[in-house]
């Protein structure tokens, strides 16, 4: 009796303790960083070489025009990373920089005069736009053809039916953060955070696509937005093996939301100021320091997905360039 309830004792001890050793053993693996700023600067050595080899045999180099209405403080440090971007990769860049009051009409004045012009292969308008100017006339109003944000209903269109087209950056940039570290997406859960025009939609569309036609990833994609109650959230998001998002909404995603082992790729770029210091802290939406217990994988805000999207620009410049040339 009294040995076989040692015995029972002894089991149960190790029963806990193998039960610790598994909880222990997940625990302890935090997910993998997945690193945007050096994926990026592969890619970025990758365009110089396309460029490179472009410019041989002695054509001229991609141009991209970059469009700057008012002045915005992170527009102007963006533009200057593309400006860089552009620089160390040898495309050929011009920046218009347009009063905040400029109206519609000289705006769309700008854009026709550079759609006409041949020595121009890719055009932006950098966002957000001062009220009196209407974004989707705007982005509209960029040729299909040289629009390198891939913001253009064409483009966005043409994406929607897996058709080759001017993707938007950032779709593509999470699509190649998937891809190369080998993140399985076919026939998984994807849940995608915020329903944005030039963001949110567009990675619901590359999750979403077919593979076999264009670079879709046939995930089983859900998207959420402000209007999906916290608990349906949750509840889809417990059963996500890859969560992308893009509310602008920091602490939006806890560790104790995810499905361990997911892949977390966190777009929104928050800014945090500190009230005692006035510094400014970036953050995504995630509650970083959770989520990167549970996860398998995960983007940091900054340094995951922000840089890639500058060098998926450059890419978007010179597939702009090669197709103009193919039609002329
Ligand atoms: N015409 C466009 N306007 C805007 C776009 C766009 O793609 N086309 N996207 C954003 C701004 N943006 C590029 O323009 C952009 C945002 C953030 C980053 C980035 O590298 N972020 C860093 C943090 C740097 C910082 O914010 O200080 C990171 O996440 O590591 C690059 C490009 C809106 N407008
Ligand atoms: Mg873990």
């Amino acid at each position: 009796m009294i040995k076989s309830n040692l015995l029972k004792g002894l089991l149960c001890d190790l029963k806990t303790s193998c039960v610790k050793n598994i909880c222990t053993s997940q625990h302890a693996r935090k997910a993998v960083v997945l690193d945007g700023k050096k994926l990026a600067k592969q890619l970025q050595a990758e365009c110089a070489r396309e460029v490179a080899s472009m410019t041989s045999d002695g054509k001229t180099a991609p141009h991209l025009v970059l469009v700057q209405v008012g002045q915005d403080p992170a527009s102007t440090i963006y533009l200057r990373n593309k400006t860089r971007a552009a620089n160390e990769v040898g495309v050929n860049s011009t920046t218009h920089r347009l009063a905040e009051n400029v109206t519609l009409t000289e705006l769309l004045h700008l854009l026709q005069s550079l759609n006409d012009d041949p020595a121009v292969n890719g055009v932006l308008v950098q966002l957000p736009l001062p009220p009196q100017l209407e974004e989707k006339v705007v982005c509209n109003a960029v040729h299909p053809s040289k629009d390198v944000d891939g913001f253009h209903a064409t483009n966005i269109g043409r994406f929607c039916m897996d058709v080759p087209c001017l993707a938007p950056c950032t779709a593509l940039a999470v699509g190649e953060l998937l891809r190369r570290y080998d993140i399985a997406t076919f026939g998984l859960n994807a849940v995608v955070c915020g329903r944005s025009k030039n963001v949110g939609l567009p990675i619901a569309l590359l999750l979403h696509g077919d593979g076999q036609r264009q670079h879709g990833l046939d995930c089983t994609t859900t998207i959420c937005h402000r209007y999906t109650p916290p608990a349906v959230l949750r509840q889809h998001l417990s059963n996500a093996d890859i969560v992308v998002t893009a509310a602008g909404v920091p602490n939006l995603i806890r560790g104790e939301h995810l499905k361990p082992g997911c892949c977390v790729v966190d777009v929104a770029v928050n800014r945090i100021k500190n009230k005692d210091t006035g510094r400014v802290k970036l953050v995504g939406d995630c509650h970083f320091e959770s989520c990167v217990e549970v996860a398998g994988h995960i983007s940091p805000v900054p340094g995951g997905v922000g840089p890639l999207t500058v060098a998926m620009l450059m890419r978007n410049t010179i597939l702009a360039t090669k197709q103009q040339r193919q039609l002329t």
